[in-house]
């Protein structure tokens, strides 16, 4: 479902280039949830929008859904969904069906097939009694699940989801999580999710890609992530532990050493 290979992306700043991924390579098959973690500025973002054509590869190779996401940007839009937690893609005046009304008229999907797929989206994701309030209104958590819902509506088989549950209290979160959980195993759609909750990773996500400095630094599964520290530890324990290891110490400059086995590639 994505293939990457040797991608990488830079930004020219002040006359500086920042190489905010370099020679990054993973895939993810049909049918899988994968966590994509990485400390702050690790570049997970930057590779989202390449994944789903929003900025283009400075280099390497890249397929999602069978495309070439930035020569076949729109083709490649009929096949994924994307979330992007910290911003909207709904019309922040409209009320929530006029939104999606819209994402049906963008996406072409027809009148029966929409209101099909609303009326299941609406039961699992519980929007019915704000379907009819303006965006701007909504709660966060309702906002989500609003948000979750158009990226749904065209049934795509890939769902690539940016921080979905940023900011949610544990019962929004929740319902968000156990919907995605269902909408994987049940329906069978793949899922990239990149995030900073660990509860998202533990409840969700079966094997974890990290990035950190541009770079893969770890591709596993969660029990192999766990692995990476010795004794019982929790996810936590062990994402940090892989944070602070690319950390320079400040007292010698160079990168502390990591953890033992330094990193596992599945
Ligand atoms: N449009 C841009 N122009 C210049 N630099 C950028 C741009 N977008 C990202 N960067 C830089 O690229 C690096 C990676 O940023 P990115 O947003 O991909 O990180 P991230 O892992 O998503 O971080 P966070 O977890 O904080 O959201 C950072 O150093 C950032 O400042």
């Amino acid at each position: 479902m994505i293939e990457a290979e040797g991608l990488g992306r830079t930004f020219k700043v002040r006359g500086s280039l920042v190489h905010a991924v370099r020679d990054l390579s993973f895939t993810v098959e049909a049918g899988e949830f994968v966590g994509c973690l990485g400390p702050n500025g690790a570049g997970k973002s930057t590779t989202i929008k390449m994944l789903t054509g929003i900025l283009a590869p400075t280099t390497g190779r890249l397929r999602v859904a069978g495309f070439d996401p930035t020569r076949r940007r729109t083709a490649l839009a009929r096949r994924i969904g994307v979330v992007f937690g910290q911003r909207t893609t709904l019309w922040w005046d409209l009320p929530l069906k006029d939104s999606f009304e819209l994402v049906r008229l963008l996406y072409k999907v027809d009148r029966v097939t929409f209101r099909r797929r609303l009326d299941e989206l609406c039961e699992v994701l519980d929007l019915s009694h704000f379907l009819r309030t303006p965006v701007r209104q909504l709660s966060l958590g309702q906002r989500m699940r609003g948000e979750v819902a158009a990226a749904l509506l065209h049934d795509p088989p890939l769902l690539i989801l940016d921080e979905p549950t940023i900011g949610l209290d544990v019962v929004s979160k929740a319902g968000v999580r156990d919907f995605l959980g269902a909408l994987n195993a049940e329906r069978g759609t793949t899922v990239l999710l990149t995030t900073h909750d660990l509860g998202d990773v533990e409840r969700l996500c079966r094997r974890v890609v990290l990035i950190d400095h541009g770079r893969l630094a770890f591709d596993g599964t969660v029990t192999q992530l766990r692995a990476l520290v010795p004794g019982e530890v929790t996810i936590e324990d062990a994402v940090a532990r892989l944070y602070l290891s690319s950390r320079p110490d400040p007292r010698t400059r160079h990168p502390r050493p990591a953890p033992d086995p330094p990193s596992v590639t599945a």
